[in-house]
């Protein structure tokens, strides 16, 4: 069935009254890059004037919710930290509450600092990631640097902008030597969108630990209910009065239709219109469709006249 795509304040005024939280992502519908997405920050301050819950919810494992507030604050959009939803703080709550990750072991990180810092507010040891002994890589490679180390619990795998040889196979010596060792991804996805296209994303950084490996990844990120699970257990909210943004078929839309949530997709992000409205459109159909989430600042214009 095709989505409805809203295009009046009408429809906009409807939907907004029927929702009382409103789940945003973030790369691809508050901003692209360093840039923020025209109205974005009128619609915000609408929608938290008008009593709504807004809780924004990114995969970008880079940002810690400390450190996704002060994006979201520098860009003027007065988040606060409870509204800030992460994968890199979801994984460290899984870790730390679903796994009882013991306090004895270690994660080794390929990722950077968010993972880190989430980590650290948990209480869970942590190697690699920023430390510049893994960051630093030239050939010749030292096979010999490679060593088992049984006191590395899980191996945790979000963005890295520093992936090299070295860390790959860190985290393969430690996963393929030792069974009971974890491999947990903080999301998958492929691409990342930002300076008006598209590039590699977490989810193709660590295809080379999956594959070489041969382990298949706890993955906590959208679009898995885990997610979902840990911002409801902070925000307890009802999923039938509630609405997920997202510009990401495969990871924003399909987390709302996982956990029960309507869907709003936003164009200009990662998905293309061929995948929605094209002769072969993706199997995931999200209920509605916007050109762009700052198009609802309109309503806040019709209440300021
Ligand atoms: O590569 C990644 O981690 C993701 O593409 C990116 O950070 C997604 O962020 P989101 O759209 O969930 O805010
Ligand atoms: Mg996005």
């Amino acid at each position: 069935m095709a989505p409805l795509v809203l295009s009046s304040p009408e429809q906009y005024q409807k939907l907004v009254d029927s929702v009382d939280t409103f789940l945003l992502d973030c790369d691809g519908v508050l901003y692209h890059g360093p840039v923020v997405v025209e109205g974005v920050k009128t619609v915000l301050n609408m929608l938290r004037a008008s009593g709504k819950k807004v809780i924004f919810v990114t995969n970008n494992a880079t940002k810690s919710r400390r450190k996704l507030q002060a994006a979201l604050n520098k860009l003027d959009l007065n988040a606060s930290l409870e509204e800030c939803f992460g994968s890199a703080y979801a994984s460290a709550v899984y870790l730390s509450q679903v796994l009882n990750f013991p306090k004895d072991k270690k994660v080794y990180v390929f990722g950077e600092e968010g993972i880190e810092e989430e980590l650290d507010a948990v209480g869970i040891a942590h190697c690699g990631g920023t430390d510049t002994e893994d960051r630093e890589f030239k050939p010749p490679i030292d096979f010999d640097s490679f060593k088992p180390d049984p006191s590395v619990g899980a191996v945790l795998c979000g963005f890295d902008s520093w992936i090299n040889y070295k860390k790959i196979a860190k985290a393969m010596t430690y996963l393929r030597s030792n069974p009971k060792c974890e491999l947990i991804l903080t999301n998958t996805d492929a691409t990342y969108p930002t300076h008006g296209s598209q590039f590699p994303g977490s989810g193709s950084l660590s295809i080379p630990i999956v594959n070489s490996s041969k382990r298949t990844p706890i993955v906590i990120g959208k679009p898995n209910t885990t997610m979902m699970d840990a911002i409801i257990a902070d925000h307890k909210f009802d999923p039938s009065r509630a609405l997920m943004v997202g510009d990401n078929l495969a990871t924003d839309i399909e987390f709302g239709l996982n956990s029960g949530v309507r869907t709003l997709l936003v164009m200009g992000g990662v998905t293309s219109r061929d995948q929605v409205f094209g002769d072969k459109p993706s199997h995931v159909v999200p209920d509605l469709v916007i050109e762009s989430f700052g198009d609802l600042a309109v309503l806040a214009k019709d209440k300021a006249e």
